[in-house]
């Protein structure tokens, strides 16, 4: 008779190590070693499949950027050749949220309703071994079959997945395959994993030679026939024939050679005549063969970088992306301190505490600095206390044991704080949170450990945990409706973003979010001057939340000339002068009002002496950064950067 799953697992856990001979088994049993020993997960007790609500969906595909349109331009290839055969296509994050799914996508299909739908989120240490989870614990291809599940409950799927690497080598995505049902041991995915890893280079290369096309690019293959179309391996290269980037092939080909890796050498310690060999290449652009210094034999083709030709007004696409937080801030220097700040207390094991005006990007940073920390590729579990009925966030947070509540799930629920195990959890408006619950999140706090509502059962935690609030906490504690002690020991470290309109960046910031929403909505990213300028007389009271529906909007309305000032919704248009019931609280009358208005010949002075920098003018002057704007705008004075 065969053994009940739950049986087969217990028995590899008993033994404490994997026995298995084949590797695609080994890897399997190493995952449940580590869903029992790393994430106290027990195949008895499913705790169900995390879900991302639209906002964080968004926030996640937006982190994806580029290579999520490089990605789902691959799976629209793969997704005919696995159709037939009762396969459906997924690509998820480097932490297991998918993304995009290409297959059967009604709500009330076999595979949505197991879970294979986007939005799901496949992290192993939440839902226990599976392809996307595994895959991304293992970082290499491989097949998840039916009883390799961890629970019970995920029994009927087959889902083959392979890591996408970025330029840097780091797992940016996974590339999934899965179907329910299929009969057959794990080998009958054999053509599954092919299909997988081929189709997960193509996307990595495809993806690799998009971000290196401002390079010479470096083409690899044992066939000259292959060379051009599908190389074995890439590097790109500087102008001097040094490696800036290496694709997976590459890296694995130097990588175990080069000490730290084969960026930043010389072509010429790769190859035997490396230098003169690409000289040529440079020179003739034909067909060369290169030979490694330890003899492999390639055919070799060089292409040339294909140098930006973007138009004076069209908003550059590059965002060369250093790591998450570089992507918070332009040249703000308030926003740079505190980039770099939370960059160094990123890698601490210390809680932190954000604060700033609603909309100004705290969940944001909290993700960064998830992303940045060496927590990333653990699990990033965001809740909001304000949006949560009270009697439903302590549930929420701690869980509960079976069977403890009338109504509730019967095996019982895994609290944030646990699905957060081993990452960060993000508690957002901790302002709002009612006081007996401070009270019990100061415990959690104090002794890293949760007791689900019911249980007698503490679980031993290791969660990092970041909180925020646009509340005045100070004011809070004065007023004794938050507790000093809790504010105290979630503050370990303080970090106060600004409010947008405080920022010097927002042309930076207008750039990144216009790149991002046009690509959402397939328009063309780019503003005119005229509208540039006006955004700088608003005053952002909604800060980047509101920048980015203001272009949204702008963008839906824009013709193919991009945004004109004609496209931005009212509410941008009203500046503190023209907004009834706002001027005063965001103008002051000041010096610069005083300047008589019929001449403009202070103010040009005055702004060329500071580089056109309205906001040092306005400080200089003593008023906001829109009275300036809008002195310009009635004394016709535009900056140089804007004029035609
Ligand atoms: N640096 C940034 N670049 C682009 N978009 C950003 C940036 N920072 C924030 N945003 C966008 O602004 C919006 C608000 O960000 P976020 O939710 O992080 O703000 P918040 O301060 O947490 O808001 P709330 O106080 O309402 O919870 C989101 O759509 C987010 O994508």
């Amino acid at each position: 008779m065969t053994q009940p799953h739950s049986q087969i697992i217990r028995r590899v856990l008993d033994t404490g190590q994997a026995v298995a001979q084949e590797q695609g088994e080994r890897l399997i049993q190493q995952s449940w070693l580590r869903c029992a020993g790393d994430h106290g997960l027990a195949p008895g007790r499913n705790p169900g499949i995390p879900e991302l609500d639209a906002a964080q969906l968004r926030e996640r595909r937006e982190r994806v950027g580029h290579y999520l349109d490089v990605a789902r331009a691959g799976m629209h290839q793969l997704y005919p050749h696995i159709a037939p055969l009762g396969y459906i296509t997924m690509l998820a994050d480097s932490q297991g949220a998918t993304l995009e799914c290409l297959g059967d996508t009604r709500a009330d299909s076999p595979f949505a309703t197991a879970g294979l739908r986007t939005g799901t989120v496949w992290n192993e240490a939440a839902v226990g071994t599976n392809g996307i989870g595994t895959c991304i614990a293992e970082q290499r291809t491989l097949t998840c079959h039916r009883d390799d599940h961890f629970y019970a409950g995920n029994l009927d799927l087959s889902c083959t997945a392979a890591p996408l690497r970025d330029p840097q080598g780091r797992v940016a995505a996974v590339l999934d395959i899965s179907a329910l049902s299929m009969p057959g041991a794990r080998d009958s995915q054999h053509l599954a994993r092919h299909l997988t890893s081929l189709y997960a280079r193509l996307i990595e290369d495809s993806y690799f030679g998009h971000h290196f096309r401002d390079r010479w690019l470096l083409r690899l293959s044992r066939s000259a026939a292959l060379v051009d179309h599908h190389a074995d391996l890439m590097l790109a290269l500087d102008d001097d024939g040094c490696v800036v980037g290496a694709n997976t092939g590459a890296r694995r080909l130097f990588d175990p050679h080069a000490e730290r890796g084969v960026v930043g050498h010389g072509i010429g310690a790769l190859f035997r005549d490396g230098r003169d060999r690409v000289h040529a290449l440079r020179q003739a652009e034909s067909l060369g063969r290169l030979t490694t210094w330890h003899d492999a034999d390639f055919h070799a083709a060089l292409t040339q970088p294909r140098r930006a030709r973007a138009a004076a007004t069209r908003v550059p696409i590059a965002s060369h992306r250093a790591d998450a937080l570089h992507t918070m801030a332009g040249d703000d220097p308030r926003m740079m301190a505190l980039t770099d700040q939370a960059r160094r207390l990123a890698a601490k094991p210390i809680d932190l505490l954000v604060q700033g005006e609603t909309g100004c990007g705290k969940e944001v940073l909290a993700r960064a600095i998830h992303a940045t920390s060496p927590r990333a590729n653990q699990p990033f579990v965001a809740i909001n206390c304000a949006a949560l009925p009270e009697s439903l966030i302590e549930s929420e947070l701690f869980g509960y044991a079976a069977g403890t509540f009338t109504g509730a799930r019967r095996d019982g629920m895994t609290g944030r704080f646990v699905q957060a195990d081993g990452g960060t959890l993000f508690l957002d408006e901790i302002g709002d949170m009612p006081l007996d619950l401070q009270t019990r999140l100061l415990r959690v706090l104090a002794e890293r450990e949760v007791l689900p509502l019911g249980s007698d059962t503490p679980i031993a935690l290791d969660v990092r945990v970041i909180t925020a609030t646009h509340r005045d906490i100070e004011a809070r504690i004065a007023a004794g409706t938050f507790r000093a002690d809790l504010y105290y020991r979630l503050a370990g470290g303080t970090l106060t973003l600004p409010a947008l309109r405080e920022r010097t960046d927002l042309d930076w910031l207008i750039d990144r979010v216009i790149v991002t929403e046009a690509r959402a909505l397939a328009a063309p990213a780019s503003i005119t001057a005229e509208a540039r300028a006006v955004l700088h007389t608003h005053d952002w009271p909604g800060n980047i939340r509101e920048l980015r529906n203001v272009l949204r909007f702008a963008l839906a309305l824009a013709d193919e000339h991009g945004i004109t000032a004609n496209d931005l919704p009212n509410s941008a248009r009203d500046t503190a002068a023209n907004a009834p019931g706002t001027a005063t609280s965001s103008v002051s009358p000041g010096p610069a009002d005083a300047e008589p208005d019929s001449s403009h010949a202070p103010l040009i002075a005055r702004l060329r002496r500071c580089q056109w920098n309205v906001t040092q003018v306005a400080r200089e002057l003593g008023v906001a950064r829109s009275t300036i704007y809008r002195r310009m705008a009635r004394l016709d004075i535009v900056a140089p950067k804007y004029r035609h």
